[in-house]
């Protein structure tokens, strides 16, 4: 079963269109344990709005924070701290996705860092990089933050237009695994969810 983390080289980088892509491909469960900011939509009403499949389910975040900041600002908005004990990963038996906030070092309470929360299930991670001017740098910080947590790394998502000197330096410098790319689509739909979903579905069963 793959039971993976979802992290980024920041944040609106495209984590929950991949998440919905491999929700998708493998017909996986979904799980944002920490959402801050509720309006317009949350994360997982967005990944479920644009999967088809009967076999996933959504675990409910186990904190919901009314505020479209870092989480440890938007927990300390409400008055509350936010501590690992609160955070069990839920059980299933099937694949499981599991999609961080912002990227790897976001904080959700003092000391106590989104990478933090990818140790304690001991999950693989996928790592999303959007193509901007600046995303080499953030990519390879990401990867070697991967690295230090000895945190597994089971493909690097390119997204956005493609970049040839961007991704092939950061391919042959990282030796990470590539999962196919995503192109900058005019609209985000279940149709072109499904038509990644089928290509990721390929990627797995290489
Ligand atoms: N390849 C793409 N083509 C078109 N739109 C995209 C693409 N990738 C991402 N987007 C859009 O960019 C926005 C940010 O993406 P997304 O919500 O997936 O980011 P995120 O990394 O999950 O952010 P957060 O840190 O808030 O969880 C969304 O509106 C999404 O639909
Ligand atoms: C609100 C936003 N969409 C994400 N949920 C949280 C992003 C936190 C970024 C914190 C930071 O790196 O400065
Ligand atoms: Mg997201």
């Amino acid at each position: 079963m793959e039971k993976l983390f979802i992290t980024g080289i920041g944040t609106d980088v495209g984590k929950t269109l991949v998440s919905a892509i491999l929700t998708e491909a493998l017909q996986a469960d979904y799980w944002k344990p920490v959402q801050a900011g509720l309006e317009p939509t949350t994360d997982a009403a967005t990944v479920r709005s644009l999967v088809q499949n009967q076999v996933s389910r959504f675990w409910p975040e186990r904190h919901r924070l009314q505020l479209p900041a870092s989480p440890h600002a938007a927990a300390a908005a409400e008055g509350i701290t936010l501590h690992p004990a609160d955070f069990q990963l839920p059980e299933t038996t099937n694949h499981l996705l599991v999609e961080g906030a912002g990227g790897l070092l976001v904080p959700l309470a003092p000391g106590f860092l989104i990478a933090d929360l990818a140790q304690q299930f001991a999950l693989n991670v996928v790592v999303v990089s959007r193509n901007y001017l600046g995303s080499i740098n953030h990519t390879l910080l990401t990867l070697e933050a991967l690295q230090a947590r000895g945190l597994r790394v089971r493909g690097l998502v390119f997204n956005g237009e493609p970049t040839p000197a961007t991704e092939d330096f950061i391919s042959e410098h990282t030796g990470v695994p590539l999962m196919p790319r995503l192109l900058p689509e005019p609209a985000v739909s279940v149709e072109v969810v499904s038509r990644y979903a089928a290509e990721f579905r390929q990627w797995f069963n290489r």
